[in-house]
């Protein structure tokens, strides 16, 4: 770990009589590696790169995430703060403070110093761009991508617009939960004055694989979820797919992506009291092992065509990796990177307020959200047991070069 750690600042500021208190030198290490069970899980992830980190990087297990409007007018103070965020995200994903949280007595800790003694974590910041920040105000919409069109009403949607829309995204994911958070906390904190937090999400779990080196985890229905996600190894799906490229009418896109987040609360009491044979036929796949119907293993291909005695599908003309699959979808593909999350419960009902913050990237999503999203909302068996309760479309810019470069620089130049 080198001396600019968490860990190191810990020591700096508690001194030999803290540390003990602490119950010794190693306790941020400890407290880490105790939650996550691996040292790989505190490891610091590159945050400059031809690609913002946090899409193509292994997924974390745990999420913060928050969507800003900027209540300013003034295009040099949002300018200020996102490279106030980008030196801020240099630094937290290398395992630093943002700033000394002793500095005075007599002045507020510039870092608020949840996460000192925390290690990395494989922190990610992921920052992104609404719609909106292209309107009026900052002289912005000539450069507007197509692209980044607002997502139409689609079957189903039943959004809370104060759990969808902003200027600003910022992802936070991390193996640890108050690193992600302290993000979301301080980069609030950042924009005082510039921007306000409009919603913000947390999520416990990751419900997707994002490379051949991770098992696949289950989501909140207990079904194996991102078997057949784009893969981190698979980097012709991911230009193919992912990343925006020369086919953009904006070239500061170029290198970047588009997030889409959907918060989709579960309605959990219902599916519990569904039986096994109808869950698995939801999905199309068997619960426990998460094969396909027509399989044995979860890495066996989907067949589709494959009928049972009686000449019917064996996997429903409805279910949900039928109409989410490529093959009925003209063959377009998303990289799914989404979290479980729960919020207590309804007051209204008493029922539980938990789901999946889905959260998808791709080159395009008026030809991959949107036209999926329109046919599961239309017909999708799991549709009896959710509802999209939020929603968010973001522009995410390439990384960044090196210090001093900040997010979308190239869009304000
Ligand atoms: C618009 C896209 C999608 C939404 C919204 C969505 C919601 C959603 N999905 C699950 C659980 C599973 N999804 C699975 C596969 C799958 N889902 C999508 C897209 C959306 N899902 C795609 C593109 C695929 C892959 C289809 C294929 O190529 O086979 C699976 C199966 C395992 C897997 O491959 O990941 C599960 C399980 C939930 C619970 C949910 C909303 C709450
Ligand atoms: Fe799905």
């Amino acid at each position: 770990m080198p001396d600019t750690s968490r860990r190191r600042f810990l020591g700096g500021a508690l001194g030999a009589a803290g540390l003990a208190a602490a119950g010794g030198a190693g306790f941020g290490v400890a407290r880490a590696t105790e939650r996550t069970g691996s040292s790989a899980h505190a490891e610091a992830v590159p945050f400059y790169g031809a690609h913002q980190a946090g899409i193509a990087t292994p997924a974390q297990d745990r999420l913060a995430f928050g969507a800003f409007d900027i209540t300013s007018r003034d295009k040099t103070a949002v300018q200020t703060m996102l490279a106030r965020w980008a030196a801020a995200a240099a630094q937290l994903t290398r395992g630093e403070p943002v700033g000394a949280v002793d500095i005075s007595p007599h002045a507020p800790p510039i870092d608020t110093g949840e996460a000192v003694g925390l290690p990395a974590s494989q922190l990610t910041i992921t920052v992104g761009f609404g719609p909106t920040l292209f309107d009026d105000r900052f002289g912005l919409s000539r450069y507007r991508p197509a692209a980044l069109a607002d997502i139409p009403p689609l079957p189903g949607d039943t959004l809370d617009p104060n759990r969808s829309g902003g200027d600003l995204c910022v992802q936070a994911c991390a193996n640890d939960p108050q690193v992600a958070f302290h993000v979301i906390r301080n980069f609030a904190r950042l924009a005082r004055g510039t921007a306000v937090l409009r919603w913000s999400q947390l999520g416990f779990g990751r419900t997707s694989s994002t490379s051949t080196s991770q098992d696949t985890p289950r989501n909140l229905m207990g079904f194996k979820d991102g078997t057949n996600n784009i893969k981190a190894e698979d980097t012709r799906s991911f230009d193919e797919f992912v990343w925006v490229g020369a086919e953009t009418d904006q070239d500061w896109m170029r290198g970047g992506s588009y997030l889409v987040a959907r918060r989709i609360r579960m309605l959990i009491e219902n599916w519990d009291t569904d039986f096994l044979l109808d869950q698995e036929q939801v999905f199309g796949r068997f619960k426990t092992s998460g094969a396909p119907l027509t399989g044995k293993s979860e890495s066996d291909t989907v067949n589709l065509a494959a009928k049972d005695g009686e000449g019917k599908p064996v996997i429903d003309l409805n279910a949900h990796i039928r109409l989410a699959a490529p093959a009925t979808n003209g063959g377009q593909k998303l990289l799914r990177r989404g979290y479980s999350y729960t919020d207590g419960i309804d007051p209204q009902t008493g029922l539980l307020d938990a789901g999946l913050f889905f959260i998808v990237f791709q080159k395009d999503p008026r030809t991959q959200f949107v036209p999926i999203q329109r046919r599961l909302g239309g017909h999708d068996l799991l549709n009896e047991y959710i509802r999209h309760t939020g929603s968010g479309l973001f522009a995410v810019p390439p990384g960044l070069a090196e210090a001093g470069d900040y997010f979308g620089k190239a869009l304000f130049a």
